[in-house]
């Protein structure tokens, strides 16, 4: 099974939904005419890192964003792993992503594990405590949220769950480039799945960010790697390779779940 994807490097304007949601509507209309199976979003693509004003522009329960996903979806007929958004409920407020079928329905939502501290994220928000497993037109999927990419055990655990595409959502910062592109390729290489991954591009008052969103395959090679600057990259991955993979090198049967 082929699956065509395309991920939407955007820049964020800082603190502003509307502003954002018509970039976001924008370039999905751009990005619908090579007729992608997928369209991914970086990170909190409605307000940035605007965390200290997050109780004010975070979205109530989702339901905003969701709409708005939702009827993209559905209007073009395509799946989205909608980046992620601020969640603010009765819980707090979250890093959540949501992912949308073709036909607009909402199949799976996944609230950030790991928050960065040397992004404060860890005084504005809350940590998820699920799994971002759903599906894709049948195929197994994860999606996990940027610094999360450093836990290899958190990655390897959606695998072990079936996940053979994992969606990595990002604001990661030029400053870092380099750790963002070796653990991506990384975690591709040691859990023999692919890994598409969408970060933002351009700057706020704190940090420059990288770009560099990447397609990867279950053997390590970057199918497709965006430069820095605010574009969209699609790759046509085939699921057939997870399995070549996994019967070449069979590192999930040569695991020693009796040591570790
Ligand atoms: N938004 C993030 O989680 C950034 C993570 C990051 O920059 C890192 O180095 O890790």
């Amino acid at each position: 099974m082929r699956m065509k994807i395309t991920c939407i490097q955007m820049d964020i304007e800082f603190g502003d939904p509307s502003k954002n949601k018509q970039v976001v509507e924008a370039e999905v209309t751009k990005a619908i005419k090579e007729h992608p199976d997928v369209i991914v979003l970086p990170e909190l693509w409605t307000t940035g890192y605007d965390l200290s004003r997050l109780d004010e522009i975070a979205d109530e329960n989702g339901l905003d964003s969701q709409q708005f996903l939702s009827e993209l979806a559905r209007k073009y007929k395509v799946n989205i792993v909608g980046g992620s958004i601020a969640k603010k409920s009765s819980d707090g407020i979250t890093n959540t992503m949501y992912f949308f079928d073709r036909n607009g329905r909402c199949v799976g939502e996944y609230s950030k594990v790991h928050l960065f501290k040397l992004m404060d994220e860890h005084h504005y928000l809350q940590a998820g405590n699920t799994k971002g497993l759903f599906t894709v037109d049948g195929a197994s999927c994860a999606g996990i949220i940027c610094y999360d990419i450093r836990f290899p055990e958190w990655v390897r655990a959606h695998a072990v769950d079936g996940a053979e595409v994992i969606f990595v959502v990002a604001e990661w910062p030029l400053a870092r480039v380099e750790h963002w592109r070796t653990i991506l390729i990384s975690r591709a290489i040691e859990n023999q799945c692919y890994i598409v991954a969408s970060n933002r591009a351009g700057s706020d008052p704190k940090n420059e960010f990288a770009g560099h969103s990447m397609v990867i395959n279950p053997w390590g090679d970057v199918l497709v790697e965006a430069s820095k600057e605010p574009t969209q990259i699609t790759a046509t991955i085939d699921l057939d390779k997870v399995a070549q993979v996994r019967k070449q090198i069979p590192i999930f049967a040569d695991r020693r779940t009796d040591l570790y």
